[in-house]
């Protein structure tokens, strides 16, 4: 299904997720209602158990809300039986986590299309298609090395290459730059920029790293399990953000 210019990519109305009964009963999440477009980088922010990741999940199919709707790409999650909304999340939405769990005995291109022979694509068509998308990220001349090779940026890369190989509609990254040092945070964030946003794509990420803000096109503030704001980055702040990418940083 193609996204038309009025529909949202991500609709949620009334969301609350509650963990727990009775006494032991926490509310993660609270009445949220927000409305998230194609073609933008969002940053959803807020203290450490404001319900950033329980909102993520949800939206990814991972969680089911306690009340609420949620529709994701036009499609609404509510309706959408366990064997469904796995198929949906393989087929449209690509993964990225502080963590780079990567496979060790793997080279970078061959971890990047770990999800194309899980799909049954061809061992040498899935490794070219890697190879392309590692070469968008600056990695073209790494293609052949193992993670204990890289950085910690360039595995963070690998990841993101790995998590887009299958053109997944909706990007999710959570904490993605956590582990990462300034420098190499930046150029992580202006790759998902460059790599990931797309007019007919959402990307979602949650971070707790305020040197990454500007680049965001839009903030999702949250504050114990609601959302607090929203904000839209003025176009000139985030092409400051933008850094040269090459092979060796990060
Ligand atoms: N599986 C669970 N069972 C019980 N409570 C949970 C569960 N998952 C999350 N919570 C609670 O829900 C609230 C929101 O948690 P969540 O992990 O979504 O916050 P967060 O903003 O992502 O935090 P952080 O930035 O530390 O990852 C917290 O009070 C948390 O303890």
């Amino acid at each position: 299904m193609t996204a038309t210019a009025t529909e949202a990519a991500i609709a949620l109305r009334g969301v609350t997720k509650e963990f727990g009964t009775g006494d032991t009963k926490v509310a993660a999440l609270s009445d949220i209602n927000l409305e998230l477009p194609y073609g933008e980088l969002v940053l959803l922010v807020g203290p450490s158990g404001c319900g950033k990741t329980t909102l993520i999940s949800i939206v990814a199919g991972l969680l089911d809300a306690t009340r609420g709707e949620v529709d994701v790409l036009g499609r609404s999650l509510n309706r959408m039986g366990g064997g469904r909304k796995v198929r949906f999340r393989g087929d449209n939405i690509g993964f990225v986590f502080q963590q780079y769990n990567l496979l060790p005995a793997l080279t970078a291109a061959e971890n990047a299309c770990v999800p194309l022979l899980i799909s049954g694509w061809r061992r040498s068509k899935a490794v070219a298609r890697a190879a392309e998308l590692l070469t968008e990220v600056g990695l073209g001349s790494r293609l052949n090395s193992y993670p204990n090779q890289l950085s910690g940026g360039q595995q963070q890369r690998v990841a993101i290459a790995r998590a887009l190989v299958h053109h997944p509609r909706l990007l999710v990254c959570d904490e993605p730059t956590a582990a990462l040092d300034a420098s190499s945070g930046r150029t992580v964030m202006g790759l998902i920029r460059k790599v990931a946003v797309q007019a007919d794509r959402a990307v979602v990420v949650v971070t707790h790293d305020s040197r990454v803000y500007d680049f965001g096109d839009r903030i999702v503030s949250m504050a114990d399990g609601r959302v607090e704001k929203v904000e839209v980055q003025m176009k000139s702040r985030r092409e400051e953000a933008d850094p040269q990418i090459d092979a060796d940083q990060g």
